[in-house]
This record gives C-alpha cells, sequence and structure tokens, in this order.
C-alpha cells in the first residue's frame, strides 16, 4: 500500500509535472513568440536607429552648414551695418554739401541779381549816354555847319569890306577928284568972277554938285562905318563859335571816353554774368543728381463721391512725406516713394517740385517727366490741368510759360533756344 501511495503520489507527481512541462512548453511558446518580437522589434529600432544616426548625420551636417550659413551671415551683417554707418556719413556729408550748394546757388542767384541790376543800370546809363552822345553830335553838327555858315558869313563880309573898301576907296578918288574939279571949278570960277563977273548961276551949279558929292562922300563913309561894325560883329560871332565849337569837342571826346568806359565795365559785367549763370547751372544739376536722377512721385487724388476707402500718411518715422498707406480688408499695405502728394495738395505745389527740373532742361540738360497711373486716377488733371483758370494749371500749362519767361531773360546774355513739341 506504501508502493501504492507512492505509485499514486508518483504518477500525481508525474501528472503535475507533466501539466508543469505542458505549462512550461507553452511559456516557452510564449517566451519563443516574446523573443521573436523581441528580435523583430530589435530590427526595427536597429533600422530606427541607422535612420535615425543617418538623419543624426545630416542634422549634424544641416547644423554645420547652417552654423557657415550663420557666420557668413553675421559677416554680411556686420559689413552690411559697416556699409549702413559709412552711408549714413556719406549721407550726412551728402545733406552737408547739398547745404553748402543750396547756400551756393542762392548767393549766386543773388550775384546774377545784383549783377543783372547793375547790368540793367549800365545800360541804361549806357542808353542815356548814347541819346547825350547822339545829341551833342547833333550839337557839334550844328556849331560845324553854323561856324561854316558864320565863315561863309565872313568870307563874305570880308569880301563885301573889300568891295566897299574898293567902293570907298573909289569914291574916296572920285571925292578927291570932285575936290580938285571943284578946286579948279572954284579957281576958275574966280578966275570967270575975276574975268567976266557973270556965270552966276553956272557957279550955282557946280555948288550944288559939289554939294551932292560931298553928301555922297558921307554917305559913304557911314556906310563903311556901318560895314566896319557888321564885321566887327561878324568876327566876335565867329571867335564865339570857335570857342563853342572847341567846348562841344572837348566834351564830346569825355563823353565818348566815359562811354568807352562804360562799355568796358558792362562788357565785364555781361562777363561775370555768363560765369556766374554756368556755375548756377552745374551746382543746380549738381543738387537735382544728389537728389536722384530718377525720382517717383505719388499723387494721391480726392476720393470722389462714389468712392470709398482708407488712405492714411505716416506722421512719423523715416516716411514722412515718402509714404502712403492703403488699407484693404483690414489688411494695410504701405508704399514708399521719393514724395508723396496728398489729396490736398495743389497744382503749386506739385509744379514746385518739377520746376528745378524745367530748370535743368533750360540749362541744357535731357530731362522726361510722365504720369502713369490707372484710369481717372488725375493723370490729365496733373499734367494738363485747366489752363483757363490760374491755380487750375497743371504742370505742362506751367513749364511753358516758366520755359518762355526763363528763355526771354537768358536770351538777353546771349543764349539761343530752339523748342520742339512732338506727340506721340
Ligand atoms: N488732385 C485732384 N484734385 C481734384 N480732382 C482731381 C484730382 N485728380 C483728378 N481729379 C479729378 O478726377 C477725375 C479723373 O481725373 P483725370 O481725367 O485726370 O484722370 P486720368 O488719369 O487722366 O484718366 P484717363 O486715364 O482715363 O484719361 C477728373 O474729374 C479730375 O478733375
Amino acid at each position: 500500500s506504501q508502493l501504492e501511495c507512492k505509485i499514486q503520489e508518483s504518477v500525481a507527481m508525474k501528472e503535475e509535472l507533466q501539466k508543469q512541462y505542458a505549462s512550461l512548453g507553452e511559456s516557452l511558446k510564449k517566451v519563443e513568440a516574446e523573443q521573436m518580437e523581441c528580435l523583430r522589434s530589435y530590427g526595427d529600432e536597429k533600422e530606427a536607429r541607422i535612420a535615425a544616426e543617418s538623419s543624426r548625420n545630416e542634422l549634424s551636417e544641416e547644423l554645420n552648414r547652417v552654423k557657415l550659413e550663420q557666420k557668413r551671415l553675421n559677416d554680411q551683417i556686420k559689413m552690411l551695418q559697416d556699409t549702413n554707418k559709412r552711408l549714413q556719413e556719406y549721407n550726412t556729408s551728402l545733406q552737408q554739401y547739398n547745404c553748402n550748394l543750396q547756400a551756393d546757388a542762392t548767393k549766386n542767384a543773388e550775384t546774377i541779381d545784383k549783377l543783372q541790376k547793375e547790368k540793367n543800370t549800365m545800360v541804361e546809363t549806357m542808353n542815356g549816354l548814347k541819346d547825350h552822345s547822339n545829341s551833342v553830335k547833333l550839337q557839334l553838327e550844328m556849331a560845324k555847319s553854323s561856324q561854316s555858315e558864320a565863315l561863309k558869313q565872313k568870307n563874305n563880309l570880308l569880301s563885301e569890306v573889300e568891295a566897299l573898301r574898293g567902293e570907298l576907296h573909289q569914291v574916296r578918288d572920285d571925292r578927291d577928284h570932285k575936290s580938285a574939279e571943284i578946286n579948279s571949278l572954284l579957281s576958275d570960277l574966280g578966275v570967270y568972277k575975276e574975268l567976266t563977273g557973270k556965270s552966276s548961276s553956272e557957279l550955282e551949279n557946280v555948288m550944288i554938285r559939289c554939294d551932292a558929292l560931298e553928301e555922297t562922300c558921307s554917305n559913304q563913309t557911314e556906310k563903311i562905318k556901318t560895314l566896319q561894325i557888321q564885321l566887327a560883329s561878324a568876327n566876335e560871332k565867329l571867335k564865339r563859335s570857335n570857342l563853342t565849337t572847341m567846348e562841344t569837342m572837348s566834351e564830346y571826346e569825355s563823353q565818348k571816353r566815359m562811354l568807352e568806359d562804360l562799355q568796358l565795365r558792362l562788357t565785364e559785367a555781361e562777363q561775370k554774368i555768363v560765369d556766374g549763370e554756368k556755375l548756377r547751372k552745374k551746382l543746380h544739376n549738381t543738387i537735382l543728381e544728389l537728389k536722384g536722377n530718377i525720382r517717383v512721385f505719388c499723387r494721391v487724388r480726392p476720393l470722389l463721391s462714389n468712392e470709398s476707402g482708407a488712405v492714411s500718411y505716416p506722421n512719423n518715422g523715416e516716411n514722412i512725406g515718402r509714404g502712403v498707406e492703403l488699407m484693404h480688408n483690414t489688411q494695410s499695405y504701405s508704399f514708399a516713394f521719393d514724395k508723396v502728394f496728398d489729396h490736398s495738395a495743389s497744382q503749386e505745389d506739385v509744379f514746385t517740385e518739377i520746376s528745378q527740373l524745367v530748370q535743368s532742361a533750360l540749362d541744357g540738360y535731357k530731362v522726361c517727366i510722365f504720369a502713369y497711373g490707372q484710369t481717372g486716377s488725375g493723370k490729365t488733371h496733373t499734367m494738363m490741368g485747366n489752363p483757363e483758370f490760374n491755380d487750375q494749371k497743371g504742370l505742362i500749362p506751367r513749364s511753358l510759360e516758366q520755359i518762355f519767361q526763363t528763355s526771354q531773360c537768358l536770351m538777353s546774355q546771349g543764349w539761343k533756344y530752339k523748342m520742339q513739341r512732338l506727340q506721340c
């Protein structure tokens, strides 16, 4: 029974062991399955690790590249900062230079104005002197003609005097002759009286003739006196006219010298004006070049009654007067130009900015101004406006006015202008 008990125990143990074996087999299977799972996950992990390693390598390469790029960008930023600093310094110096140039230009314009005024005064003085010189010339001519007239008169008088002297001589001869005749008659009379005591009537006749002859003789003497007085006054007149001629001649000479001096000063002043004008042109062009050879302005027209929108202008920062901001669907868009004319800007405000370019064109530089924008944005209004009203005139009529006015002024300084109009 003990053996049976042992056998039963052994059988029970065997069953137990078989159960354990079966459970161990199952556990083994589970472990094997787990092992397979582990092996699979290990494989996956290995792949993932390889992929992670390759991506890590890529990332580290990328990092190196990024670092290099960062270094390069840092260098570039530093360089840009340096350039920016230098540009700011350059800008400051340019602004300074610009201010100096503008001051110079103002000074030059003042000098030109002064010279122009001086020239005008000189021209006026010269014209006055020319008039005076003409009148002096006229006077001289008149004095010369009156002198030649007086000379002629003097010659006439001299010849007349000569004739009168001859006549006087003749008369004196006649008188002497008559006196001799009278004397002979008187002696004849005496003889007759003595001889005959008659012929008293004959004697009277002779006496009458003798009286007549004496009267003629005294008349002739009177005439000679008058002629001598006339001759003296003609001589006096001649002397006076000679004196006046001399005075007129010396005055004419001094006026001529003065005129030559003024002409010289005028030529110098004109040369100065031309030099000043050349300098002004150069400075003006330099200022425009400093402002920028190509400039873009924006003009915002007032909204029409059927339009809506929001336009604003920055009132701080570096874009004051240069920026414009638009709102659309609650989003804001900013734009910057060389200058912005807001909706309240007048035609004159726009032209003031443009007029310097017109001046440049008059100075011989090439200039082009054109308007660009969508339909109805105000191109025609800006360029042409309404020329019939002074405040509504656009850029074209204003530019033409400036061109004609300035060209008229500069023509007197010897500049010549030729204008052409092309329509495309
Ligand atoms: N700055 C302004 N102030 C007042 N009115 C303006 C201004 N600009 C334009 N306008 C008005 O807006 C309207 C359209 O302007 P305009 O005819 O000049 O546009 P446009 O650009 O020439 O058009 P399109 O290309 O069709 O010829 C006109 O009635 C004009 O008077």
